[in-house]
């Protein structure tokens, strides 16, 4: 297989989807973790000192705020160690100047003591601040991390459910929630940058003090190094970009090949040759596509050595020449020679850093921008305190619509329908009617385009909306299946009451989960999450029995339930109707199926379509008006017929 690339040249952008030679996969989604590398190659050679001075700015701010006595002990040794390097070259040139003085060695040694216990004095607290930083970095650490991700899961778990209809709000808060991490690398970032600055400034200020000539070779030194580390960087962004692309289509076909969810199905299929001829593929690009890269970067590291060499060997002839020329003391050449070595040090760290203070700066950019963007979303909070809401007597739907975002017809089309406490009521019609997102417009996950919800004659809107979702339970039809054990699963239902085992047994009796859960390896204290250690899979019906259980562990006024049957073996079912039934005279129970047999008991049907609602009424009216209720009650009855004709 043969591949073909292209040589980047270090000011050309990189296109946001470098070139496959031969695609083998679809196109994927940039990922967030490019960002900052895609932006640092775009941004050219010298385009990354913009934008600096404002990230640095940020970064000490956010890490005043998390702590302040360590920001201060931080930035205060790094300025001391400044400060220090330039002492400790002074000291340097002065044991020089004594050791290279006429007379006998001893005087010599001698004089040049008390230069002597100054640089090592320069050199100890040098030492000490080091620690000091590196203690105080430590502390910081956790501290700005807990801060930035505490601040973005409170403002995710805080956003409005339709926030996340919109693709771009959900790739916008990925990036961020990954970009939190970024927070406390360009903390560190900055530090380690100002510490690299100061260092260097430190040296110019020594040899400016020494000879304002040696400026002059300190130049000569840094500048070309300067260059070459930048050029370095630069190319190492951009080959890794470069093979991006490819290396994730890997780590797609890297989980078909090697993960539970896809083996079955490999296995059923007969997928293995076709997944490891894509392999084959894709990893002959790869490494095609590799050997040029490794090639282009030993290129330019040797021209970064070559340059460095040099420089360091023109500063050797231009000392050479002023001590020639008598213009500077040998002292002060050999001092030179000792300043052009740590400045060079410092120039790296200095490259290095702001390569990774620009990177990180890029995701830093996404955190603070999703934080702001989400507060659009966030649920609007009343200035006064909001009344609390009292048992349902009645809860009127008047005129409801709800619009998803990029669909063109609404979900939810003008719904008016009262529900009276105490009353089974069903939401019946066909798959995407519109009964799941009227059950999350009445359970306030989602807010109306359009109309009222009225709890008790008043707008739910009015009422302490906390207090209000404590008197409603939600089974939802798409349930999550929470990594905890089976206990916890059910006690989430009413997470601020004690999870008392009693109760808790009780509503997976009524789920008919308890039975089940006693026969897992723990009863209810198994995890069920294959991740941990013992932990524990559940099937499709299992964990709806779970999900309905945690749904009947609060007594709440109102009890939604999306589909909560699909799943249940007819036992099952049969248990978890008599619960909902049990529920009938006393409390209000919303309920939402396809299987019609269950809602003839029901005290009102609402039968949906489009989004609207078509007819309402009990079984027997809705029967012998004989609409579409009737019609699809008559198609799903004569199936159980057909499937008693063999055997009768
Ligand atoms: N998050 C969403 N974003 C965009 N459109 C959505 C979203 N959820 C549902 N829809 C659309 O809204 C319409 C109503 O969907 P809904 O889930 O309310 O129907 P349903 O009657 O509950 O369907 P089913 O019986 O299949 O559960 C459908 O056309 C569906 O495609």
């Amino acid at each position: 297989m043969s591949a073909t690339t292209r040589e980047t040249r270090p000011d050309e952008p990189v296109p946001d989807r470098p070139e496959e030679p031969e695609p083998v996969l679809p196109e994927l989604r940039p990922m967030w973790w490019e960002q900052g590398m895609r932006a640092r190659v775009n941004a050219g050679l010298f385009g990354v000192f913009t934008g600096m001075p404002r990230l640095i700015v940020e970064a000490l701010k956010i890490s005043w705020s998390a702590d302040r006595v360590r920001t201060g002990i931080v930035a205060a040794s790094t300025l001391t160690s400044g400060a220090m390097a330039t002492f400790g070259l002074l000291a340097t040139q002065r044991v020089l100047v004594a050791l290279f003085a006429a007379g006998p060695t001893p005087d010599r040694v001698r004089a040049a003591l008390p230069a002597l216990a100054l640089l090592a004095f320069a050199t100890a607290v040098r030492g000490a601040l080091g620690i000091a930083t590196g203690y105080a970095m430590n502390g910081l650490t956790p501290r700005v991390n807990q801060r930035a991700e505490r601040r973005l899961f409170e403002t995710t778990t805080a956003v409005r459910l339709d926030a996340f209809d919109q693709d771009s709000f959900a790739d916008s808060m990925e990036r961020a929630s990954r970009g939190s991490d970024s927070v406390i690398d360009l903390v560190q970032g900055v530090m380690n940058l100002l510490a690299g600055v100061v260092s260097l400034c430190a040296v110019t200020v020594a040899v400016v003090v020494i000879h304002p000539l040696l400026l002059v070779a300190l130049v000569v030194a840094t500048a070309p190094n300067g260059y070459a580390a930048l050029r370095a960087g630069h190319v190492k962004f951009g080959t890794y970009l470069e093979s991006s692309a490819r290396r994730r289509r890997m780590w797609v076909l890297h989980r078909l090949m090697a993960e539970r969810v896809s083996a079955s199905e490999l296995r059923s299929y007969g997928l293995r040759d076709f997944v490891l001829g894509l392999y084959d593929r894709v990893m002959g690009a790869q490494t095609a596509v590799e050997m040029v890269l490794a090639r282009r970067m030993t290129t330019t590291t040797s021209l970064g050595a070559v340059i460095s060499g040099l420089a360091t060997a023109g500063v050797y002839v231009l000392l050479g020449v002023l001590l020639l020329e008598g213009r500077i003391p040998l002292a002060a050449a050999a001092t030179c020679v000792v300043a052009v070595q740590a400045a060079q040090r410092a120039l790296v760290q200095v490259t290095f850093q702001t390569d990774r203070v620009f990177t990180d700066g890029q995701h830093f950019n996404e955190y603070v921008a999703f934080l702001s963007r989400a507060d659009a979303h966030l649920p609007r909070r009343s200035e006064q305190t909001p009344p609390q809401p009292g048992p349902l007597r009645e809860l009127i739907v008047r005129g409801i619509s709800h619009h998803y975002p990029e669909r063109d017809t609404p979900a939810v089309d003008d719904v008016t329908l009262t529900i009276r406490a105490g009353q089974t009521v069903a939401l019946v019609g066909e798959n995407g009617s519109g009964k799941s997102t009227l059950a999350a417009l009445i359970a306030g996950l989602r807010d109306p385009s359009a109309g009222v919800l009225l709890w008790n004659d008043r707008p739910v809107t009015d009422w302490d909306i906390t207090a209000l979702q404590g008197r409603i339970s939600v089974v939802l039809q798409e349930h999550h299946k929470w990594p905890f054990t089976a206990a916890t699963n059910l006690a989430m239902g009413d997470i601020d009451t004690p999870p008392e085992r009693q109760r808790i047994e009780d509503a997976a009796r009524l789920a008919a989960a308890h039975d089940m859960i006693l026969e897992l390896p723990h009863g209810y204290d198994t995890l069920l999450d294959r991740t941990f250690a013992e932990g524990q899979d559940l099937s499709g019906g299992q964990w709806q029995r779970i999900t309905a259980g945690r749904g009947f562990l609060r007594d709440a006024d109102l009890l939604i339930m999306d589909e909560p049957s699909s799943a249940l073996d007819p036992r099952a079912e049969d248990t978890l109707f008599q619960a909902i039934r049990g529920r009938q005279g006393h409390r209000t129970t919303i309920l939402i199926t396809h299987r019609l047999a269950n809602v003839v008991h029901a005290d009102r049907i609402f039968v949906m379509h489009h989004g609207r609602l078509v007819e309402e009424g009990t079984h027997g009216e809705l029967i012998a008006a004989g609409g579409r209720y009737a019609e699809l009650f008559a198609l799903q009855s004569a199936g159980y017929q057909i499937g008693r004709c063999p055997g009768a």
